[in-house]
């Protein structure tokens, strides 16, 4: 290979930029290229955290891209360079109010409660969802710029939350001035009844209107909600106004939201709309790879296929089966192995089971653990009465497509933290406790025949 001229590495380097992973980029528009040695690029960085994030995390996967663009193997040398000039390799270019590089990334899941799980990091992108992935995290990149609003529409389960909070994880991380608003519709909905109420609409407004990323999920709940969508229009007008950008996710496509008023159905449309379709089989095992990963547990790729191959839509469901998978396993002190995947699917899916809703389970539920309804969805602390409420919200989110205010306004208008908590609690503790175990396979067992 003849060396690059320094331009060619600009372009070189730029185009490496725009191959890698999202949540890499912010690290790397703090390098610049020097000059290549041989196969040896030089890489300037500004600062010694950019020079151990990239020898300790990322330089394996650069050199990698660099060998498949320049069609030989090639090397990186890192050098600190504090007077560094980064500004011109920054492609597109950040909003103007904003200092050239971006901050250091800082975390505050807890303010704007985000899922500190759901990051772009840890999202799977396949044929079924790369369009969406790809435009939210070009709005991650550039707020207000690229697609505004965006739009994220489809069934339920496959990852519209998911990709709503790696946005709010991302531009909070990389760009510390612009404040950003993650809500459900459920909760505009409801802050907006509390506000009218108690007198206090200015502060509403100034709440969803002082804003530089509005991120709704589930915007059709707005629907037929008169006074909350005529709220909503003026937010999302003043919001577009000034260039800030707002992403929704919905259930379905905004023309499909027929109860929805005409003037805010067509600005749904102003900007982008991608739909998430269901996973193929291969994105599907990715997934699983990933969890199992990440939670450091230890699959096989036959257990695995096995598992995503008998739950071909849900990713949610795909990954309650793992959770259980994994309990099991960890319960018998055993590897996660195909006759136990088999063992727990066979019961976690009964052939031509019918779908369930939240009131089934939570009869079922009742009944199961010898309580009454009211108890179920009462105050009682009482511990066998908190724990078979805890039970009953897991199996709800397990086995319906409920969102989490939803199960929670199920079960005598509990907060979605509330859920949250339950489900991961349960998640959890079926690993450790057996018989917790063995309660959650039965009374599905009795949900799915009921
Ligand atoms: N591509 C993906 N990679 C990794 N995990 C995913 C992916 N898609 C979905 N998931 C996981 O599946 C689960 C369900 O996703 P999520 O809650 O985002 O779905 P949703 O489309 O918002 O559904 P709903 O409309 O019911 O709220 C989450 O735990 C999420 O992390």
């Amino acid at each position: 290979m003849s060396e690059p001229s320094i331009p060619d590495l600009q372009g070189l380097w730029q185009q490496v930029i725009a191959t890698s992973d999202i949540q890499n980029r912010a690290w790397l528009r703090r390098t610049r290229p020097v000059d290549m040695h041989g196969s040896t690029l030089m890489l300037g960085v500004i600062d010694e955290t950019t020079r151990e994030r990239i020898e300790t995390r990322l330089r394996q996967g650069l050199e990698t891209q660099l060998s498949d663009i320049c069609g030989q193997p090639t090397h990186l040398a890192v050098m600190i360079m504090p007077d560094l000039v980064v500004e011109d390799i920054v492609a597109p270019a950040p909003p103007e109010d904003l200092p050239p590089q971006p901050m250091l990334p800082r975390s505050k899941p807890q303010e704007l409660r985000l899922n500190p799980r759901y990051t772009f990091e840890s999202f799977v992108a396949g044929s079924s969802n790369r369009f969406a992935h790809a435009a939210a995290a070009a709005v991650a990149e550039t707020p207000g710029k690229s697609y505004n609003p965006l739009m994220i529409y489809g069934p339920s389960g496959l990852g519209k939350t998911h990709l709503l909070h790696a946005i709010g994880h991302y531009v909070s991380s990389y760009y510390e001035q612009l404040r950003v608003k993650y809500v459900s519709t459920e909760e505009l909905t409801n802050d907006f009844i509390n506000a009218i109420s108690s007198n206090r609409t200015a502060e509403f407004r100034s709440s969803y209107r002082d804003v530089d990323v509005l991120l709704v999920d589930d915007i059709q709940f707005l629907e037929s909600k008169i006074q909350t969508q005529e709220e909503f229009f003026h937010t999302f007008n003043t919001l577009h106004n000034a260039q800030k950008q707002i992403v929704m996710t919905s259930d379905r496509p905004p023309k499909l939201l027929e109860a929805l008023e005409p003037r805010l159905r067509s600005r749904f449309e102003w900007g982008l709309m991608t739909d998430i379709q269901p996973p193929d089989l291969e994105t599907r095992i990715a997934i699983l790879r990933k969890k199992v990963a990440s939670q450091r547990l230890t699959a096989g790729t036959q257990v695995l296929e096995l598992i995503a191959s008998r739950i071909p839509t849900n990713i949610r469901e795909l990954e309650g089966a793992l959770t259980r998978v994994a309990a099991l396993a960890s319960l018998n002190q055993q590897e996660m192995t195909l006759a136990l995947a088999e063992e727990v699917l066979h019961d976690l899916m009964p052939e031509d089971a019918a779908p369930v809703d939240a009131q089934t389970i939570m009869t079922a539920s009742a009944r199961y653990f010898g309580i009454s309804l009211e108890d179920l969805t009462g105050p009682s602390r009482v511990a066998n009465i908190a724990s078979a409420r805890q039970v009953a919200m897991y199996l709800c989110r397990e086995l319906t497509e409920l969102s989490l205010p939803k199960i929670g306004a199920q079960f005598g208008g509990r907060d979605h933290s509330t859920v949250l908590h339950a489900v991961r609690k349960i998640g959890e503790k079926i690993g450790v406790d057996r018989s917790l175990y063995t309660q959650v396979t039965e009374l599905t067992n009795q949900i799915k025949q009921s």
